[in-house]
């Protein structure tokens, strides 16, 4: 099967040599064209833009940063609706909100041509290893036509329904993970300053009812404040922001994701932006050692 790929960043990279290295032929486009080149390497061919991508493939994935990004990729020039014609399949796993993509749901089947949603839950290793939780929305029929192409991405798809549907699930699962984060965070910064051994706080949270597979992961580089970027913070104070405007549509208090936020809006203000969502470990640090200097 020929599959287009717009968006080589983090995820991208690796969900795209996935698809390679399971046989799919794979036509791949970046903003940042120089970006294509290690996809070459394994095999991928390369579309100038997404316009000619979307004219080459039947099927188009793509895994863009934010709202403005996929927006940007669908409606700018030389972009996917110049393109998109009955019977070919657009499938945006980026994480957006639901207005965004339904905006591009209606553009791209106005034109004749297929949607999915499909944003994904999992960072960098489970993309590299083909382990994603796939939440996908829109057409059941070009969900059907592509399960091939998730059951190589992930370990796990669901059909939730209508468009937005898939884009909502993804934001209350990042605004829990963003909560937690910052709760791991204080408590790792706590520990530290009562003077106890962060190393066994991370040993007594994993052997209890709390355990999980984030802190496992995330702890023990956090405690030497080692944020290599898995999943940039930008991007879960996006998850925050997104999810904060969904609980304002619903009215739904959230005054700990509100908090978290707030928490991950500073980082971003420190320049913490591009490091890993961990980072946030490092505004509660320094807030709590301001509050006690
Ligand atoms: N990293 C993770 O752990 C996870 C991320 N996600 C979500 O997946 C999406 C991608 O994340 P990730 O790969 O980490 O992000 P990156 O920041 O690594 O990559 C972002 C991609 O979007 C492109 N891009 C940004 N702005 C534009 C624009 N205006 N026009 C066209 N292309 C643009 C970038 O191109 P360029 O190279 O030119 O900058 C790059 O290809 C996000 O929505 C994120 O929230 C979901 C699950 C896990
Ligand atoms: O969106 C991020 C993730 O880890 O899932």
């Amino acid at each position: 099967m020929e599959v287009g790929f717009l968006g080589l960043g983090i995820m991208g990279k690796a969900m795209a040599l996935n698809l390679l290295s399971n046989g799919f032929r794979v036509t791949v486009w970046n903003r940042t064209l120089s970006r294509c080149e290690e996809l070459v390497e394994h095999g991928a061919t390369v579309g100038e833009t997404p316009a000619a991508v979307i004219q080459k493939c039947k099927y188009t994935v793509a895994m863009l940063s934010d709202p403005s990004a996929a927006l940007s990729v669908v409606f700018d020039e030389h972009g996917v609706l110049e393109q998109i014609t009955e019977g070919k399949g657009y499938i945006d796993m980026s994480t957006v909100d639901a207005e965004t993509s339904s905006k591009i749901s209606q553009a791209i089947t106005e034109k004749g041509g297929h949607f999915l949603e499909a944003p994904v839950s999992g960072s960098k290793k489970p993309a590299e290893d083909g382990q994603l939780v796939i939440l996908a929305a829109g057409e059941k029929t070009l969900y059907e036509e592509v399960i091939q192409i998730f059951d190589v991405l992930g370990k796990k798809s669901f059909f939730l329904g209508s468009v937005g549907n898939g884009a909502k699930l993804k934001l209350v699962v990042n605004m829990i993970m963003g909560s937690m984060m910052n709760g791991f965070a204080e408590g790792l910064v706590l520990a530290e300053r009562s003077g106890l051994s962060q190393q066994t706080l991370l040993d007594v949270l994993d052997l209890g009812a709390i355990a999980n597979p984030m802190f496992r992961l995330k702890g023990p580089a956090m405690i030497n404040s080692s944020h290599a970027p898995n999943f940039p913070l930008k991007h879960q104070q996006k998850d925050m922001r997104l999810a904060l405007a969904l609980g304002d549509e619903q009215a739904v208090s959230m005054p700990v994701a509100a908090a978290a936020n707030e928490s991950f809006k500073k980082a971003r203000s420190l320049g913490l932006g591009e490091e890993d969502f961990s980072a946030v470990y490092e505004v509660l640090k320094a807030s709590l050692f301001n509050a006690t200097a």
